[in-house]
């Protein structure tokens, strides 16, 4: 008992998702007796589920990945049937994988927008009614706490990240691609390297909409292109309301072109949507890439300069900075001069 206290101490006095995950695996991994513990996110593209490994406790030890780098190189669910009928079904599976001589329990991480990801548990023999209860407990207790941090960290309108955590979570990405580990390193052949994008969007002529119709019709055409953005974008994209009627999107893309087809499918969306009362809302978007050696002021600022393009140019479209930059349509933005003055 004592011992599964010490476990529930350590994992709650982290504020950080993927400690969070390697605390709840390595905690599995000691209760259970596991030869292996595994922690898989599950990725939903148009052509179908993918896995992701995360988190790994074995006896080499544990590795995992925050929540802004890559994890391994994400598999279609159908390559493990396993995982595929926890993830179909949302129930715990077990197979005997009489090869290797052990058994595979699948747990789902169930949230209400469907399965999160699928914690793996590999034992020597099927885990018993206890040692399931104590999966299943700590699978509870992480739910539960993903859900307090998640509410600290929500913006109380739309349910998207607030703008506190987000020159956290812009700093952890910077953090990542300015120290890629070996891992990420032998992952970044050019076809398949992933960049993070930031997109800003701004709402078209937010204040007619309020001036017209008033503050709550302003706020529930808010709220509504949150629940369009979230739809729109894939779940690994980071989502964000950063103030006001302006909005950020942190993808992870190998093109550009992936970006500009992500963000035009929003954008469309949006323009087909039809707000109750109002009618057709639109949205501008500026993007760029973000740079290892960026500071969090020059990305949006170049984000930024994109949108203001946008919005010249008629509003309801997309701007990308670099492809600005390069047409000749703006000049580079100029670097702050460090020098600080102190009042
Ligand atoms: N309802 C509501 N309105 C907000 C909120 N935050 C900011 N606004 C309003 O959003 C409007 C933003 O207007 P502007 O920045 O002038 O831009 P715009 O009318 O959207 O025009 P463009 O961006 O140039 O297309 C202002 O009227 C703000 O009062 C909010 O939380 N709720």
């Amino acid at each position: 008992m004592i011992h599964v206290l010490k476990h529930v101490e350590s994992i709650t006095q982290h504020r950080d998702r993927s400690l969070l995950e390697a605390g709840v695996a390595s905690a599995l991994f000691e209760l259970v007796k596991a030869k292996e513990v595994n922690l898989y996110k599950v990725q939903s593209e148009e052509s179908g589920h993918f896995l992701e490994r995360v988190t790994h406790v074995g006896q080499d030890g544990l590795r995992f990945n925050s929540e802004f780098e890559p994890g391994s190189d994400p598999v279609p669910v159908s390559t493990r049937p396993e995982m595929q009928a926890c993830v179909e079904a949302a129930q715990i599976v077990r197979r005997h994988d009489e090869a290797g001589g052990v058994f595979v329990h699948c747990f789902p991480i169930r949230v209400e927008r469907g399965v999160l990801g699928v914690l793996e548990v590999i034992c020597a023999a099927p885990l018993d009614d206890d040692d399931l209860g104590t999966a299943e407990g700590f699978l509870g207790l992480y739910r539960n706490y993903l859900n307090l941090l998640d509410y600290s960290e929500r913006d109380t309108l739309t349910g998207l990240r607030n703008r506190k955590t987000f020159d956290e979570n812009i700093g952890k990405i910077l953090g990542n691609i300015a120290r890629p580990t070996d891992d990420d390193k032998r992952r970044r052949r050019p076809e398949d390297s992933h960049q993070h994008w930031l997109a800003v969007v701004d709402v078209d002529h937010f204040k007619r909409v309020n001036d017209q119709f008033g503050h709550l019709y302003g706020d529930e055409v808010l709220l509504l292109l949150a629940r369009i953005m979230r739809q729109s974008f894939r779940q690994q994209d980071k989502l964000f309301r950063f103030g006001g009627e302006e909005f950020v999107v942190v993808l992870r893309a190998a093109t550009e072109a992936e970006v500009h087809r992500a963000l035009e499918r929003f954008r469309r969306a949006v323009e087909d949507y039809n707000f109750p009362q109002i009618g057709r809302v639109t949205a501008s978007i500026g993007y760029t890439m973000i740079k290892p050696e960026d500071t969090i002021p020059e990305i949006v600022g170049r984000a930024d300069d994109a949108l203001y393009v946008a919005k010249e140019n008629g509003r309801n479209q997309l701007a990308n900075y670099e492809a600005l930059l390069a047409e000749g349509m703006i000049s580079v933005r100029e670097q702050p001069s460090g020098d600080i003055e102190l009042f």
